[in-house]
């Protein structure tokens, strides 16, 4: 798919009332099918940014130019209404312009794929972080948007719901939606992203584009925390399998250590 420019940044820069400038000089584009990812430490000003491009804040300075249909999840979903999920998200598609009966089966499609706990019908303000998180991503992809702009979203999914995000980023960018995320992991970001940049100072230095990855499927071995190893961008595992994200020049000791551990190696196969 030919990719097109949705958003451009120029020169953005960013201060909340009259404190320092969060956000200095910041030029980005945003093209169809590309995954943007975003490092920086605590109050490096990620969520600044995300509110920019999502056009919720106003820059202090710079141009933009572009108006993609933009979906935004922030890092913490408001769940507080006595509504149900499902109730909710109908009403959120409705006032997108979606037929009920379309907004609803969408709705149901992503509560049930996400595995929200409690099912469609459990109420808002009873959600875990985690659920209500699920709520809100669904929320963001009700319709398909042109842009979609992800607040820290992996932070309180559990471990399934991680591997579905990431394959649902990958869906959706076939299909030529934007991302941009943050995260605090250089090596996810790094693997997930076709640009990856790094938020210091207020300004944004790139990281370059993403290094290849291999998905590595295991069986058998005892209980052991992949996620802490070097290599490994995600770990997804149930009763049968674990299933692993390395990149490519980690592979071969992740492999070693893997069968060294006692597990059978079902499937070493290119991820991206
Ligand atoms: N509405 C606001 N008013 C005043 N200052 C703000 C506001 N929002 C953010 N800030 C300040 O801007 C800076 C950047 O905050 P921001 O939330 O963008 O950082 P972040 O990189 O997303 O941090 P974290 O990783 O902790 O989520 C911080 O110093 C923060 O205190």
């Amino acid at each position: 798919m030919e990719s097109t420019s949705l958003l451009r940044l120029h020169g953005v820069t960013k201060r909340h009332g009259s404190g320092e400038a969060v956000l200095r000089g910041i030029d980005l584009t945003i093209d169809s099918g590309q995954v943007t990812g975003i490092l920086g430490a605590n109050g490096a000003g990620k969520s600044t940014l995300l509110r920019v491009l999502a056009g919720l804040s106003r820059p202090s300075g710079g141009t933009i130019t572009g108006h993609p249909a933009t979906a935004y999840v922030p890092d913490r979903f408001p769940a507080r209404q006595r509504m149900s999920a499902r109730a909710y998200l109908c009403h959120m598609g409705r006032v997108r312009g979606m037929r009920s009966a379309d907004a609803r089966a969408r709705a149901e499609y992503w509560l049930v794929r996400f595995d929200l706990a409690g099912g469609p019908s459990t109420p808002l303000r009873e959600l875990s972080k985690g659920n209500a998180q699920k709520v809100g991503i669904a929320q963001a992809l009700l319709s398909r948007p042109d842009l979609l702009v992800l607040d820290e979203p992996w932070s309180g999914l559990d471990v399934a719901a991680r591997g579905i995000l990431t394959d649902v980023i990958d869906e959706i960018r076939a299909e030529g939606t934007a991302v941009v995320f943050t995260d605090h992991r250089p090596a996810l970001v790094r693997s997930l992203s076709t640009t990856a940049h790094k938020l210091v100072g207020g300004r944004l230095l790139s990281l370059g584009g993403a290094e290849p990855t291999t998905r590595i499927v295991l069986t058998g071995g005892p209980a052991t925390d992949w996620s802490t190893r070097d290599g490994v961008v995600e770990s997804h595992a149930d009763d049968q399998e674990t299933v692993l994200t390395v990149r490519v020049s980690e592979r071969e000791p992740v492999l070693l250590a893997a069968i060294r551990g006692g597990w059978s190696v079902l499937a070493v196969e290119q991820a991206r």
